[in-house]
């Protein structure tokens, strides 16, 4: 019911429209059966009924007909709104939820799980006219005989409850496949992310189909094998119970209850109709059922398909000015469920100034890159405070906290458009840090598209920086950018590059391993096991 809600909510004057023009053609398909039935027992067939029954079909077809229009639109509507409300969702999460979900789990949601719901719509609108259509030839068998109709329903109910129960069944199948296929998903990640190392190495390759793929692959045919044989056998069983009722009433039924042979072809004819009608309506559990699942997950993700409130919430212009930003006491912990261990970063008590250079230091592990979320305020913080100039950044002034930074992380993504740079000169400004960058020969721009990213690392990296640049905010931060640059362009990027941006105001953190660069810095900070072990001029050290 409540994924019905949503399916409805999603458009809902189109889907009123469709449900209505559904129920319509639902009733004409019930009248011609009720007509058909007294045209049979009556001896001399009226022009005025042939007539009725003319337009009753044109009535029904036209109806069936709109109502098939806009269920396609609806379907198609609802797929493309719900991907992009999930986007928002997405991009509106805390950053640690998004991390521990996983991008797997978040893949699968965007386009397997969205598209799910989305198909229920597709039997949703015949389930309404088929509805309507065995509930008006119901109501004629009852008016024919009741008692022959209680004992028809008996039988009905108690099939109808054999059916639900193997669709319960179903249901925690399609469930665990769904886990299951997510973790599909990471190994066609794996796959294309690791072709590399997957064709040098046989052994691994072999491993990899024989002891991931081809399992999961193989467990998700199982159940979803299971789930068919399941489906077919109450399909099947279904069929065979109408023509079980069917028997009943003629061969049983006459000996207990009293009726003529005219209720007798109005039950037959009529339980023929709506025995196809019955057979669709069982076919949608199904299809039912797996949006159902791909719902309930969805929601599990704490995502949400239909927005609350309204979108269209001012965006938060960058920080022009500002003097300071401190951390107060402030922790991280990462739970690692699979090895049950913790690694706990804290508590930090760190200020920057405007216009300074700082250098974080420390081993791999130390927790440089998770200080870096902090400050950006990607994570928030567990415990303790973040401020800038003195106010504490709370949930609504983070977003706006965030437009400080300009940050280049070490697993960074490029993106080939330059987006949401309004900047009347921005090709003008690229195409001159490209030539800085040394990458004009490389990579030319146009309409503030870069017309390739695919380069080397390093490469990539300096072009990570040039969107940095570009975006011009007071405050940077580069996680190891010099790791993959020759010593040439390492040292352009210590001895130039940073003075030039302090000396245009910025304030500058770099997380790096370069001893050699550590005087061109006004503070180095170091971390050691999460904790700051180390705040030294760069002459002390
Ligand atoms: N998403 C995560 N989930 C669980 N633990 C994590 C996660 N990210 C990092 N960690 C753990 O937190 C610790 C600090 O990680 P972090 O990436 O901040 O270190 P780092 O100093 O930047 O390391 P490196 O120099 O190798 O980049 C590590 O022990 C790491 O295992």
């Amino acid at each position: 019911m409540r994924l019905l809600s949503y399916l409805l909510r999603s458009s809902p004057y189109i889907a009123v429209l469709a449900m209505l023009t559904a129920f319509i053609s639902g009733i004409g398909n019930a009248s011609l059966i009720t007509l058909i039935h007294t045209a049979l027992n009556t001896d001399e067939i009226s022009s005025q009924s042939a007539w009725k029954f003319m337009v009753l079909v044109c009535f029904a077809l036209t109806t069936a007909i709109i109502s098939q229009i806009l269920l396609s639109y609806l379907y198609r509507k609802a797929v493309f709104d719900w991907q992009l409300q999930l986007s928002r969702e997405i991009l509106k999460a805390p950053l640690r939820e998004l991390e521990e979900i996983g991008s797997a789990d978040l893949l699968t949601a965007l386009v397997k799980d969205v598209t799910s719901v989305g198909s229920s719509l597709l039997p949703i609108l015949p389930l309404c006219t088929n509805v309507v259509i065995v509930l008006v030839c119901f109501s004629y068998l009852f008016w024919l005989s009741w008692q022959l109709f209680v004992a028809m329903a008996v039988c009905m109910l108690i099939g109808a409850l054999s059916y639900k129960l193997v669709l319960f069944k179903g249901h925690e199948i399609l469930k665990l496949a769904r886990e299951e296929s997510k973790q599909l998903i990471e190994y066609f990640r794996l796959l294309t992310g690791g072709l590399k190392e997957l064709k040098l190495h046989s052994h691994r390759r072999q491993a990899f189909l024989d002891k991931n793929l081809e399992p999961t692959a193989a467990s998700i045919q199982r159940r979803f094998f299971k789930w068919s044989v399941m489906h077919s056998l109450t399909q099947t069983w279904a069929k065979f119970l109408l023509f079980f009722v069917m028997g009943l009433i003629i061969f049983i039924f006459p000996k207990y209850i009293k009726f003529d042979a005219e209720i007798l072809t109005g039950y037959i004819l009529t339980l023929l109709y709506v025995r196809a009608m019955l057979f669709s309506i069982m076919g949608a559990m199904p299809t039912l059922t797996k949006a159902n699942v791909a719902f309930e997950k969805i929601e599990a993700l704490g995502l949400k398909l239909i927005p609350e409130t309204s979108q269209q919430s001012k965006l938060p212009d960058a920080i022009e000015s500002w003097q300071s930003v401190e951390l107060v006491n402030v922790t991280h912990t990462y739970y690692r469920e699979k090895e049950d261990s913790t690694f706990t970063l804290g508590p930090i008590d760190l200020k920057f100034t405007s216009g300074e250079i700082v250098f974080l230091v420390g081993g791999n592990g130390s927790g440089k890159t998770t200080l870096a979320k902090l400050i950006t305020g990607l994570y928030l913080p567990e415990t303790g405070n973040l401020y800038i100039d003195g106010k504490k950044v709370v949930d609504n002034s983070r977003e706006h906290y965030r437009q400080l930074f300009a940050v280049v992380f070490a697993d960074f993504q490029l993106f080939e458009d330059l987006l949401g740079l309004e900047n009347p000169h921005l090709d003008i400004h690229a195409q001159e840090y490209l030539t800085k960058l040394q990458l004009n020969h490389k990579v030319q721009i146009q309409d503030g598209k870069l017309s390739t990213t695919a380069l080397s690392r390093g490469q990539r990296q300096r072009l990570a920086l040039l969107t940095a640049y570009l975006e011009d905010r007071p405050f940077y931060i580069f996680d190891e950018w010099a790791s993959n640059q020759d010593p040439m362009f390492t040292k352009i990027f210590y001895t130039q590059f940073l003075p030039e941006l302090k000396a245009r105001g910025k304030t500058i953190l770099v997380i790096t391993h370069d001893d050699k660069y550590f005087d061109w810095c006004d503070r180095i900070i170091k971390l050691d096991h999460g904790q700051i072990t180390t705040k030294l001029k760069p002459v002390a050290l």
